[in-house]
């Protein structure tokens, strides 16, 4: 039975299309680098933030949600790397053809977002507030200032066809190569409702196969070096990364708060917000009905947001808290001074 929320219709999610997942990388016309046969996993659900108390809890609206099995199967050639950051490297890929039947159209470019080998986790969790987003269907935030999401997909690094006579160089420039700077290769980062000391233990409410945070394979996942895990998100993609030149236009300002106030009323604060995480939208945005507008840029990187029901919460004072978060890292970027 597939698990649906009252008023959703899960066949046009773009995160029910796909089951599996092949990502082939060529060294050139003739020699494969690598060929990597992924299938979709569940994301890793985060702790409800109570707002009047700072508290994390579980919630039975924040669970793992089931991942689709019978649906299609997905190609993609790796193409150029996009960007790097602390969990992963993102790449664009191109859809290779034929395309089964799916129930909308998909971009022939994607973006594949692998997590380094010790950042699965973080990868998981961020899966997840897509996924929380996805089933947000009053103002759509996926697709309007968020990317879309075709889902979270893991494979065993031994099942990967991977080129044996590599040359080390290039070995340390895998996709999910942990780079020689990471001071903690052995460990994960922990995340925002990681603190056990504010846990609300699940109450009689919790049935047995709702996975909450503490339920979920990922809670307690640490990377094994002996038989490592490799990570993807599958993302639509955008444009340009958000610049000091963009931040100087007022128009173009006003259009990423606008977004980030979205973000804060589909329930989540960021929490690091600055301009590596903002890319222009990409053609296929949708409308905006609450700013009746086609918001021109889209806000990425959600592994340390913070999610927040806000049917449960005392509304006004509830958007206030996550207004005065929504600025971060930058100096005064976006009115907040992360020094006050
Ligand atoms: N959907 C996308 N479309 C276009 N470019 C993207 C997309 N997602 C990521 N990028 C590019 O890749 C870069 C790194 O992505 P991202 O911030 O998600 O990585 P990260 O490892 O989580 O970073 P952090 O250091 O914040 O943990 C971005 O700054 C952006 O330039």
């Amino acid at each position: 039975m597939p698990f649906t929320l009252e008023g959703e219709d899960p066949e046009l999610s773009t995160l029910s299309f796909f089951s599996t997942l092949t990502i082939t990388a060529n060294i050139d016309k003739e020699k494969s680098l690598f060929s990597l046969d992924l299938s979709r996993s569940e994301a890793f659900p985060s702790r409800r933030f109570e707002t009047h108390n700072y508290l994390f809890h579980p919630c039975e609206a924040f669970i793992a949600y089931p991942v689709p099995h019978d649906a299609a199967h997905l190609q993609l050639a790796l193409g150029e790397c996009l960007g790097e950051g602390r969990t992963g490297k993102v790449y664009s890929a191109h859809v290779l053809g034929p395309l089964p039947n799916l129930p909308s159209p998909i971009p022939s470019e994607l973006v594949v977002k692998f997590a380094k080998l010790n950042h699965c986790r973080n990868l998981a969790r961020e899966a997840w507030v897509y996924n929380f987003l996805d089933r947000q269907t009053k103002y759509e935030p996926v697709g309007t200032i968020v990317p879309r999401c075709y889902g979270f997909f893991t494979a065993k690094l031994a099942d990967c066809d991977l080129d044996l006579d590599l040359d080390p160089l290039v070995e340390d420039e895998l996709p999910w190569s942990i780079p020689e700077w990471e001071e903690y290769p052995e460990q994960d980062d922990t995340l925002t409702d990681d603190n056990e000391d504010e846990i609300v233990e699940p109450s009689e409410w919790a049935l047995e196969e709702w996975i909450t945070k503490d339920r979920s394979k990922w809670n307690t996942w640490e990377p094994d070096p002996e038989d490592p895990l490799v990570a993807v998100i599958l993302l639509e993609k955008g444009g340009e990364t958000y610049s000091q030149i963009d931040d100087k236009d007022p128009l173009v300002r006003e259009d990423v708060e606008l977004a980030l106030w979205d973000l804060v009323h589909a329930g989540v604060v960021h929490d690091d917000f600055r301009m590596a995480n903002i890319v222009r939208a990409p053609t296929t945005a949708k409308f905006c009905r609450r700013h009746e507008r086609v918001h021109q840029w889209c806000i990425i990187d959600f592994n340390r947001a913070w999610v927040v029901d806000l049917g449960r919460e005392q509304l006004p004072s509830a958007l206030k808290l996550m207004h005065s978060f929504i600025g971060y890292q930058e100096m005064y970027f976006y009115g907040w001074n992360p020094n006050d």
